[in-house]
C-alpha cells in the first residue's frame, strides 16, 4: 500500500509555474493541502486562484517569498506551518538555469535547497515534538552526470543530489522520523529551457530545435514520477531518475575508497581519535 496523501500538509518552493505547478496539482488531486511560495507574485497568485477553483481555497495558499533571502524563507516557512498546523512534505523545488548569474544561481538552486531542507528537519524531527515528515530535493539529470553546456548549473545539482542522499544515510533517520528523496528529471517542456540562449547556456549553437524535440518530456511525465516518488512506501535515499522513455529508480550506496576510509560506524566505536 503506498503512502496516502490524504490529510497531508506540504510546503513546496518555486510553485507558480513549471513543474512545481504540475506537483501541487497532483498532490491536491490526491487530497493533500499546500501552501507554496514564489518569487513571482503575479504568476503565484494566479495558480494559487486556479488551484483553489480546483481543489478549494481553504486547500491552496500562495506566499511571495525568494529563497535566496534567508530570513524571508525562514519567516515564509513559519508562516506556511501556522497556516497548515504542520508540513508533512517539504519540496524544495525553486530553480534557475542560468549561467550568467552564477552566483545567484548557486544561492537558490543550492543554498536554497539546503535552507529549505534544513527548516523542515528542525520542524520534523522526533526528538524535537514533530511527528516526522519527508522531504524531497529536485535536482536534474544534471545532478548525474556532466554537462558541458551547464557547468555551474550541473554542479548545483550534484549538490543536491549528494547533500540529499547523504543525508538519508545518516544513522538516527528513522529515530528522527525523516525520509529523504530526489527526483532527477531530464529535459521537460517548461520555461526553464523553452528560454534557454547564450547568456543561459554555454555553446547554444549546438542545440536544435529537432535535437531539443527529441530529448523534451512533456510536464505531466515528470509529474507522474514525483508522484510516484512521494507516494513510496519507503521513499528515504530514493533517487528517481526521469528522462524522456524511463523512470528509473536507485538507492545510491556509500563510496567505497577502500579499507582504510574510517566510515561513521568505526569513527563512532574508535577509542583512538586522532
Ligand atoms: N525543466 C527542466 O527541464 C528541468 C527542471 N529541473 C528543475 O526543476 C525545478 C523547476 O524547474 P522548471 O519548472 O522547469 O522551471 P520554471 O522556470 O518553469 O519554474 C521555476 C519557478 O521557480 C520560481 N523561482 C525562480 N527564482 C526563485 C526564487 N529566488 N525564489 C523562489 N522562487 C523562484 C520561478 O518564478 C518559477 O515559478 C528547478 O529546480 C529545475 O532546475 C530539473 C530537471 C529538468
Ligand atoms: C538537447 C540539449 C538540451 C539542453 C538542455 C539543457 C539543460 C537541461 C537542464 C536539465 O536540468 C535537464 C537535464 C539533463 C538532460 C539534458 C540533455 C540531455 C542530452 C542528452 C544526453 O546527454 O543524455
Amino acid at each position: 500500500m503506498s503512502e496516502t496523501l490524504k490529510t497531508k500538509n506540504v510546503f513546496l518552493t518555486g510553485g507558480a509555474q513549471g513543474l512545481g505547478k504540475s506537483y501541487l496539482d497532483g498532490l491536491l488531486a490526491k487530497g493533500a493541502r499546500v501552501v507554496f511560495s514564489d518569487i513571482d507574485p503575479t504568476a503565484g497568485a494566479a495558480t494559487e486562484q486556479e488551484l483553489a477553483e480546483k481543489y478549494g481555497k481553504d486547500n491552496v495558499r500562495f506566499l511571495q517569498c525568494d529563497v535566496t533571502d534567508g530570513s524571508k524563507f525562514e519567516a515564509a516557512f513559519q508562516t506556511g506551518v501556522d497556516h497548515l498546523g504542520y508540513v508533512d512534505l517539504m519540496v524544495n523545488n525553486a530553480g534557475i538555469m542560468n549561467e550568467s548569474v552564477w552566483e545567484k544561481m548557486i544561492q537558490l538552486n543550492y543554498t536554497g535547497v539546503v535552507r529549505g531542507t534544513l527548516l523542515a528537519y528542525e520542524h520534523m524531527r522526533k526528538d524535537k515534538g514533530g511527528r516526522g515528515g519527508r522531504i524531497v530535493n529536485i535536482s536534474s539529470e544534471f545532478g548525474l552526470q556532466d554537462s558541458f553546456m551547464t557547468p555551474i548549473y550541473c554542479g548545483t545539482k550534484h549538490a543536491v543530489r549528494a547533500f540529499t542522499s547523504s543525508l538519508a544515510m545518516a544513522p538516527d533517520v528513522k529515530q528522527l522520523g525523516l525520509e529523504y528523496g530526489v527526483l532527477c528529471p531530464g529535459p521537460a517542456d517548461t520555461d526553464l529551457i523553452r528560454k534557454i540562449d547564450q547568456t543561459r547556456i554555454r555553446h547554444v549553437n549546438l542545440v536544435s530545435s529537432e535535437g531539443m524535440a527529441k530529448v523534451l518530456s512533456p510536464v505531466e511525465r515528470i509529474q507522474t514520477a514525483f508522484m510516484k516518488l512521494v507516494q513510496l512506501d519507503d521513499m528515504n535515499g530514493a533517487i528517481l531518475y526521469v528522462p524522456r522513455d524511463q523512470m528509473n529508480f536507485c538507492k545510491m550506496e556509500r563510496v567505497n575508497l577502500g579499507e582504510n576510509w574510517p566510515v561513521a560506524e568505526e569513527a563512532a566505536t574508535s577509542s583512538d581519535s586522532s
